[in-house]
């Protein structure tokens, strides 16, 4: 496929709406910006008064843009199989006419309210007004040849090739299937056997829960708690720890107690957290640290924040990226936090001689256990079985320097939001053999059977 920056000028073509929109973003996204990041720039408009970006798109199109964006990343290898059936040459295609086919495919498979003439309708159209009439027909050819395959295309059989003569090959149609590239497949097959793979591949499909959490410090916790617990019933929600709530797809509460899930937040009563982080925070006993801590990889803040309200003792945040440390110092201002120092730091190299307490290393890592949530990382281009290998390099290094500035009695605990032993359990055990005087206290990770969890790992070591 052949794309070009300047097709983002030439969207101007079309109309202002969601599905233009979602163009842009997918478009935005292949030049390496994550989904949440493309989808940003994409929505904002011109800029306005103190050069604030004004919303453009009213609220409707913006979710149906952000519904196409999430939704054709997440498909993307299941889309592009059926693409490849239908068209001789899919990759001389430009870019944004293979988007505008993305996007058409995943209305005709996952939007039972558009109708499929509407879907087809609607991509010719913009193929026509962007490429001319011959690519419009090769649109509608390839489309109109999706659409003759029926319901079979919702059928996990229909990804498994070498049905006839050859041999069939179940798992790669799996992995289609669930849009999901083959080494990953390969590589949770092995690492934690079929069913349990089965299962990662069926929850990294799915639409991601929202997790939501109370600040146990603000005056009105426990009311605001059982109210949205109460939301939480029937099967829209579960309790998540001691101050959490997961809502599922689209069941996220727009208000709580007649008030604004917006205003409870700007109140500093409520953040934004995944139920793996939290449950992590909690199942590692970190609630229960009783020695100042050092969040070495701090990024946006999240743990150390979860901490703090707790009422346990951060005092230092640093992380190698000015760009997400620098917001804490104001998201604890918010939520009426102490506030830790905040030191940009490489955790390779920190500037540090030893530290009289404990640290968390929430370290960067490859990803995949929040591919629902993050379903750029599943991009072949994005993660490859190389990055997975650098990443493990990186860790182990990060864990050796960290470890060395750990004083007697104290302790280090190591988490990830990844599904790879060799950047888990692996990299610990790698650890602990290089380390004698370390001693591991706590491992834990989220059960592989769970329906919308994410992956979270961790692990808590004590120095001797
Ligand atoms: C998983 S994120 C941390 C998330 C954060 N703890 C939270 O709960 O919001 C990993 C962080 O590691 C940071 N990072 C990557 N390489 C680093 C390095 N060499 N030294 C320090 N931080 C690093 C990234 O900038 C990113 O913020």
């Amino acid at each position: 496929m052949s794309g070009s920056s300047s097709f983002l000028r030439s969207l101007k073509k079309l109309p202002r709406n969601g599905r233009t929109a979602a163009l842009h973003a997918l478009l935005l996204a292949d030049s390496g910006l994550s989904a949440q990041e493309a989808l940003a720039d994409a929505l904002s408009g011109p800029l306005g008064e103190g050069g604030k970006a004004v919303a453009v798109l009213p609220q409707q199109e913006r979710h149906l843009c952000s519904e196409l964006v999430y939704g054709c990343l997440r498909a993307e290898i299941r889309i592009a199989y059926l693409l490849g059936r239908v068209l001789p040459k899919p990759e001389r295609l430009p870019l944004p006419l293979w988007h505008i086919l993305e996007l058409a495919v995943y209305a005709l498979l996952f939007q039972e309210r558009v109708p499929d003439h509407a879907a087809v309708h609607s991509a010719v159209a913009q193929a026509e007004r962007l490429f001319g009439r011959s690519l419009a027909r090769v649109a509608n050819g390839a489309l109109r040849s999706i659409q003759r395959f029926g319901a079979a295309v919702d059928t996990r059989e229909f990804y498994v090739v070498g049905k006839e003569g050859a041999l069939a090959d179940e798992w790669g149609g799996l992995c289609r299937y669930y849009s999901l590239p083959r080494w990953l497949g390969d590589l949770w097959h092995d690492a934690y056997g079929g069913e349990a793979a089965l299962c990662l591949m069926r929850r990294s499909f799915a639409r991601p829960w929202s997790g939501v959490r109370v600040n146990a410090r603000h005056e009105a916790a426990e009311e605001l708690l059982a109210g949205l617990r109460h939301c939480a019933k029937e099967g829209c929600g579960e309790a998540v720890g001691r101050w959490g709530v997961a809502f599922a797809p689209g069941e996220l509460p727009a208000h709580v107690l007649g008030q604004s899930l917006g205003l409870w937040r700007a109140s500093g009563a409520l953040s934004l957290q995944s139920a793996g982080s939290q449950l992590a925070v909690q199942a590692l006993e970190l609630d229960c640290w009783d020695a100042p801590v050092w969040d070495a990889c701090a990024g946006f803040g999240g743990k150390s924040v979860a901490l703090l309200e707790q009422g346990i003792d951060v005092t230092l945040c640093t992380d190698r990226s000015w760009s997400r440390l620098r917001h804490l110092p104001g998201v604890c201002r918010e939520l009426h936090l102490p506030r830790p120092a905040v030191c940009l730091a490489d955790a390779c190299a920190p500037p540090l001689r030893g530290w009289n307490g404990h640290i968390l290393l929430d370290a960067p890592c490859s990803g995949l256990g929040v591919l629902a949530r993050r379903p750029d990382i599943r991009k072949d281009s994005r993660r490859t079985p190389a990055d997975l290998r650098q990443l493990a390099a990186l860790q182990d290094r990060m864990l050796l320097r960290l470890s060395a500035l750990l004083q007697q009695g104290r302790e280090l605990a190591y988490i990830t939001c990844t599904l790879n032993p060799t950047e888990n359990e692996l990299a610990v055990a790698r650890l602990l053999a290089a380390r004698p005087e370390l001693m591991l206290l706590r491992q834990w990770q989220t059960p592989h059977g769970h329906p919308w969890l994410e992956g979270m790992y961790g692990a808590v070591l004590r120095r001797r």
